[in-house]
């Protein structure tokens, strides 16, 4: 489904990410790792088209990233999830739900949709799902941040994409709600055969929802392996700190 090959991206001089190669299979749950700086956040954006490689190449279901200028065909492959959430606070919860639909959608449905919700059914049998429908008509930024996410997730539900990005989707919650959080999300995509590639600061969660790892230091693979197979001192060599001399 996704295919990195020899990616490099340079800030000015700084080597974000180096001739980075890997291969994700449909349905697999990938959390990207590392120390802070490492590059999971740049590897990304590219994927998401947010940002474009120095040199390399990255293809989506077996076409160059490039192919996919129209933005309905895109919606439809990759979705994405930020620590943001990028929720519009001051529309109702179902707004920012059918949002995941605008990519499909003639510019006067849009228009038409904040007066009477279109596809109203689909949205609430979203918000169903992430257990938020009796919060239908709440202005969004009256809720919580694991209920902002869940409201994000619903909005992903209804886009459905194959693919979906998030980075550090549980970054502002209390363990009890990344968890929620994070066991939504990769359950909702083990049933619809999503494929996720997710970045993590918790190493404890990533082994715990995700199926494989991707280990990043200094912007290159530090290591690659299904989670079982991790072990405590690859970790420790992973967020080792450089020695002081
Ligand atoms: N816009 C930018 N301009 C210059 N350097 C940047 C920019 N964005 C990122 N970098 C640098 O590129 C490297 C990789 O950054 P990136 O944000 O991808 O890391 P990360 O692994 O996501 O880090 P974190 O876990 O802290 O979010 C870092 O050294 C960072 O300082």
């Amino acid at each position: 489904m996704i295919e990195v090959n020899s990616i490099e991206k340079r800030y000015e001089r700084k080597i974000a990410l180096s001739s980075l190669s890997f291969v994700v299979k449909k349905g697999e749950l990938v959390a990207l790792i590392g120390p802070s700086g490492a590059g999971k956040t740049t590897l990304l954006n590219l994927l998401a088209s947010l940002l474009e490689p120095d040199s390399g190449e990255l293809k989506v279901d077996g076409k160059p990233l490039s192919q996919y200028a129209d933005r309905r065909q895109r919606a439809r492959k990759i979705g994405l999830i930020r620590q943001q959430f990028d929720l519009v606070g001051q529309l109702a919860v179902i707004h920012n739900v059918l949002a995941g639909r605008l990519a499909e959608w003639s510019l006067l449905k849009s228009f038409a949709s904040l007066f009477i919700p279109q596809e109203k059914d689909k949205a609430v049998d979203a918000l169903k799902r992430v257990g938020l429908e009796d919060k239908l008509y709440e202005r969004t930024s009256n809720l919580s941040g694991g209920e902002q996410q869940r409201v994000a997730l619903a909005r992903l539900l209804m886009q459905k994409p194959e693919v979906i990005l998030a980075d550090e989707p549980v970054a502002s919650l209390d363990p009890a709600r990344s968890e929620d959080i994070l066991a939504m999300l990769t359950g909702l995509a083990k049933q619809e055969n999503q494929t996720v590639v997710a970045s993590l600061h918790s190493v404890e969660y990533a082994r715990k929802y995700f199926t494989r790892l991707i280990a990043l230091k200094n912007g290159d693979i530090f290591f690659d392996l299904p989670s079982h197979q991790v072990t405590e001192q690859q970790l420790q060599e992973l967020y080792q700190l450089k020695e002081l001399n």
